[in-house]
């Protein structure tokens, strides 16, 4: 039997973020940045506990979903994507760069509550613009507008660790999170058939486009993590958590100091599942060049410049059939 690399990982590490709440407690901020470091150069995933976002709020985000996809199509469909990534993704829509056959999984997207008057909107900027909500459904969408804010606020949290492990000013991130392409989806994975085709994923192995992703999962399981060996390492549900997990954008920010690791959704569970990432991205015009202390005299700097906005539209634009000419295979 080979054993993997030393170096390599069997499970995704937990790290407390609490420290990070609390402005006086120093220690405990470098603490947590040095374990968000290593998780985010090893492994490209970790857990984070004692985030402060409510478990009833967590509790009811969840109930929303479940609700949202139990409504018939033709409701569903009356709030289709639109050209901003806002609104109902039904099945068959997503088929991920590289994958032969669409996830099996419907979503429904949601982002920064951007008003019609916003510059930002004016500008006509891609994957900007606004929400869609169902009408006559006050308190869903306010749970959800919560959810929105309060997984924002734990994001802000994990920055400045990140900021911290790179000897980076705590709030160096902070001024590029102003009117953000942070987004939000409620997606719902069906049982995956025992006679599905191979190559049949709730979630094809990708890696995700942007900065960070902050997921919260339901109980039923199906995440997996490959690690450098190539095995896939289940990233289970544990109670109070999300998963985090750095995305292509941050690994070429950081030049590839942290890396982007590839994920996939097996729903192989014989139950339906849900989940919630947030896509947690900065303000459209954010120039992404190497950050400070990412290259040094044998890594000098290996990307040029590119614009936030440009790289996640140029992404989603191949991976969504709605937003090509092509009809979904
Ligand atoms: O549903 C999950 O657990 C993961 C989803 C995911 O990887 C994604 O949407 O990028
Ligand atoms: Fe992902």
């Amino acid at each position: 039997m080979t054993l993997p690399p030393s170096d390599d990982f069997g499970s995704i590490p937990i790290v407390d973020i609490r420290p990070l709440f609390d402005a006086r407690d120093h220690e405990g901020a470098l603490r947590v940045a040095h374990n968000i470091r290593k998780a985010a150069v090893e492994v490209g995933f970790f857990y984070i506990a004692n985030h402060n976002v409510p478990a009833d709020l967590v509790r009811a985000a969840y109930m929303c979903a479940k609700y949202f996809f139990r409504l018939p199509d033709e409701i569903k469909n009356s709030i289709a994507i639109n050209g901003a990534h806002r609104g109902y993704v039904a099945f068959k829509q997503t088929v991920l760069e590289g994958a032969r056959i669409a996830d099996l999984k419907e979503s429904f997207n949601f982002a920064y509550p951007f008003t019609p008057e916003h510059p930002e909107v004016l500008a006509g900027k891609p994957l900007v613009g606004l929400n869609q909500w169902l009408p006559n459904e006050a308190t869903w969408r306010s749970i959800l507008e919560d959810y929105y804010q309060h997984v924002f606020e734990a994001g802000q949290r994990v920055l400045e660790g990140i900021a911290l492990s790179l000897d980076l000013k705590r709030d160096y991130f902070r001024s590029m999170y102003k009117h953000p392409l942070v987004r939000a989806r409620l997606l719902h994975y069906p049982p995956q058939p025992p006679e599905a085709a191979a190559g049949q994923y709730g979630a094809a192995p990708h890696t995700d486009f942007g900065c960070i992703t902050i997921l919260w999962q339901d109980e039923v399981g199906g995440l997996q993590v490959r690690n450098r060996s190539g095995e896939w390492v289940p990233a289970p549900y544990i109670d109070g958590t999300f998963v985090v997990n750095i995305g292509d954008m941050l690994a070429r920010w950081s030049n590839d100091l942290f890396v982007s690791t590839p994920h996939r959704v097996v729903n192989a569970s014989g139950q339906e599942r849900f989940s919630i990432p947030v896509f947690y991205d900065p303000d459209f015009d954010t120039t992404v060049e190497c950050l400070p202390n990412c290259a040094t005299a044998d890594m000098p700097p290996k990307y040029d410049p590119i614009v936030a906005g440009d790289y996640i539209t140029a992404k989603y634009d191949a991976s969504y059939s709605y937003r090509q000419k092509k009809p979904a295979a």
